[in-house]
């Protein structure tokens, strides 16, 4: 199917039991019902993310590309974010992150500004020596007259 649906937290929060399980991994909603009974984790974890997002939990474990070619064949539709939202756990900091480049799935953007600051910083931090340098030399030249 190619139209893509979209929901939103709430529609998905409807569907948590284990009879009706859909979570949420990388802003895409998943329909997890026909797995939950499958999973090698076992049922109860997938339960417990049940109408939620469980991006941060599914990284965490450092699922295999299977694990994840078994959650696209799930998939059930984009989620709409909408204010009042819970944040996206979306933490490039979380040690298992790494293995997501493969996927294409999360273009995680956001570094550069910090490169910027960081580069903005080392300018200033020159200007200011550079500064500092000239008044000292204008100073001390004249005091040496
Ligand atoms: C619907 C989404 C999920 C799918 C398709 C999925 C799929 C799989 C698969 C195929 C494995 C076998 C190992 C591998 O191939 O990586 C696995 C293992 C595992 N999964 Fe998931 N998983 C999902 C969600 C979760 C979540 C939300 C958790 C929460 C903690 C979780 C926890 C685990 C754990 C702990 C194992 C290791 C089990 C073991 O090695 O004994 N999974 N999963």
């Amino acid at each position: 199917m190619s139209e893509t649906q979209e929901m939103t937290f709430s529609d998905v929060a409807e569907h948590n039991s284990k009879k009706d399980l859909f979570i949420v991994v990388h802003d895409k909603v998943y329909d997890a019902t026909a797995f939950v009974d499958e999973h090698p984790g076992g049922e109860e974890v997938l339960l417990d993310v049940g109408g939620q997002d469980a991006t941060e939990a599914f990284e965490d474990v450092g699922h295999s590309d299977e694990a994840r070619q078994i959650l696209e064949g799930m998939e059930k539709a984009k989620l709409k974010r909408v204010p009042g939202d819970p944040e996206p756990h979306d933490d490039p900091s979380s040690s298992a992150a790494s293995k997501a480049d493969s996927s294409g799935t999360s273009p995680s953007g956001g570094d550069s500004s910090m490169g910027l600051a960081f580069y903005a910083l080392v300018l200033l931090g020159g200007g200011l020596a550079f500064g500092a340098y000239k008044y000292l030399q204008a100073k001390s030249a004249s005091e040496s007259k």
